[in-house]
């Protein structure tokens, strides 16, 4: 009764459940696994541009007031209630306020620098060249591959080989990362439940380390193994500049456990760093094959710029300088929102305003960077994939309007990487392999399920090809 009728909220457009109770949200995240931010944008065709999708939350589909209400000058909080789980209390990810948050970013502020990114460029090459031999096999043998996993495996041993002063080495197991993946599934599955049922996890940290370890999938123990080993001194001191140093040498240092800081923030890096980067693989490849005009585009491209694909001499700049890869990789990022969910905010310094809305402050308000993506008005037929979007006079201006990696404050410190694993990655294999898609179909790769990252159905196999070396 008080969320209907004498909340600040309550005069809120939105389902009337929906305002009154968690459990709506829960029966659409929970039981029916992610459905939630679909249930929104339904919310919003009937309501409006606001809505009320909880009994503490409103979310706002309007993309020109988000990027306003974003902006990094903006001192927002994080949502404790919807962030606690995904990642432990010291992790940069999940902190709630703004000014702890400040210092923690601080930490790693120069390690995922561009200049430093560049500095990696010959690991990442390294990476992909292993992941380009694998796929050389596949061709020989002609078998095709499953570059779900493929790129997910590059991620992962690229973004833990930077972090860290090892690499996870997902591209030497006989699964090409399957497990990992599973593993990554229900690592986000239990995140969406906990979040409701977050009372439950007292009683999770005192089961015995015995049963803990037999419900983890080995890729998650050899993580938690790596993650332990490298906390030997002798480990730290030979370190390149890594996360470990940045965390122990940093000035904004932080009382408390450095062993359970790195561990949290590290986890955080590999999480974040590894799902993302191999979505946007995967979906950007996939509408490269749908389109042979595209891809011939491509090519033609990269012979034309004659780039050398060596760790020695490779000029990531000159990469990033192609205008139609760009163009793609571009498009490829407004399919592949890392992100799939609600990103919400708490302003606590004041009322938030939008339109005729007065939200108090201290509310959450939410957007969600898909939303946008495939708002027609912003992107004529947005289901459509089309780099030309990005070649037109106009397009820079439509770029306020992509947010893959969020907005503000809190946006992806790993974009950097991110991009330098997809030119490369992209540019290798369409200068080595005729690709093409072995019935792979959109279902099999768009979000179903969005659990924080998105997942595609349960039964799907990823983007399945067939190689042929050029
Ligand atoms: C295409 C690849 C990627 C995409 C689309 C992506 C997307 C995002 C988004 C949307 C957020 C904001 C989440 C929020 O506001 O709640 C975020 C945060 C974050 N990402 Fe990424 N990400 C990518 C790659 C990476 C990589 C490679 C790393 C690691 C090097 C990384 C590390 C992080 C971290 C640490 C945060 C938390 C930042 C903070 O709270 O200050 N991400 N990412």
């Amino acid at each position: 009764i008080y969320h209907l009728w004498f909340s600040p909220l309550a005069k809120f457009p939105g389902p009337k459940l929906a305002a009154s109770t968690l459990l709506y949200e829960f029966y659409y995240e929970v039981i029916c696994s992610g459905q939630y931010t679909r249930r929104i944008e339904k919310m919003h065709e009937q309501y409006g541009p606001i809505v009320r999708i909880s009994p503490y939350e409103v979310h706002i589909k309007d993309a020109d007031f988000c990027v306003e209400a974003f902006s990094p000058v903006k001192k927002l909080d994080k949502y404790g209630w919807w962030y606690r789980v995904f990642g432990g209390p010291g992790a940069t990810v999940s902190t709630e306020h703004h000014d702890v948050h400040r210092s923690r970013r601080a930490t790693f502020k120069n390690l995922l620098s561009p200049v430093a990114v560049r500095g990696f460029v010959p690991t990442i090459l390294e990476k992909v060249k292993q992941a380009g031999l694998i796929m050389s096999h596949h061709a020989q043998m002609g078998r095709p591959i499953n570059m779900s996993n493929l790129y997910r495996c590059i991620a992962a041993d690229t973004v833990s080989a930077y972090a860290l002063p090892a690499s996870l080495n997902l591209l030497d197991s006989e699964d090409l990362g399957e497990e990992f993946q599973s593993g990554l599934r229900l690592f986000f599955e239990a995140a969406t439940t906990m979040r409701f049922l977050g009372f439950l996890q007292p009683l999770m940290m005192m089961m015995p380390d015995i049963i803990f370890k037999r419900l983890l999938s080995d890729p998650a123990k050899s993580l938690i193994k790596l993650i332990r080993t490298i906390q030997r001194p002798s480990d730290m001191e030979k370190s390149r500049s890594c996360l470990i140093e940045c965390i122990k040498t940093n000035k904004y240092r932080e009382q408390g456990d450095f062993r359970e800081r790195l561990l949290q923030e590290a986890e955080q890096f590999i999480v974040a760093g590894t799902e993302t980067t191999g979505y946007a693989l995967s979906v950007t490849t996939f509408y490269i094959l749908q389109n042979a005009d595209i891809q011939k585009k491509l090519r033609q491209e990269l012979v034309d710029a004659q780039i050398s694909l060596n760790e020695d001499d490779l000029d990531i700049t000159v990469l990033q300088n192609l205008p139609y890869l760009s163009a793609i990789i571009t498009e490829g990022l407004r399919f592949a929102h890392g992100v799939g969910s609600r990103l919400p905010r708490v302003n606590k310094t004041g009322d938030v305003q939008y339109r005729q809305w007065r939200i108090p402050a201290g509310v959450p308000v939410s957007m969600t960077s898909r939303l946008h993506h495939e708002d027609p008005q912003l992107f004529p037929e947005p289901l459509t994939f089309r780099p030309d979007r990005w070649l037109q006079p106009d397009s820079k201006q439509l770029r306020k309007y992509l947010s893959p990696f969020g907005l503000g404050s809190r946006i992806c410190p790993g974009m950097h990487l991110a991009f330098s694993e997809i030119y490369i990655a992209i540019a290798y294999i369409f200068t080595h392999f005729n690709v093409e898609n072995n019935g792979t179909t959109k279902e099999d790769l768009i979000s179903v399920h969005d659990l924080g990252a998105p997942f595609p159905k349960r039964d799907s196999k990823g983007l399945q090809v067939t190689l042929q070396l050029r």
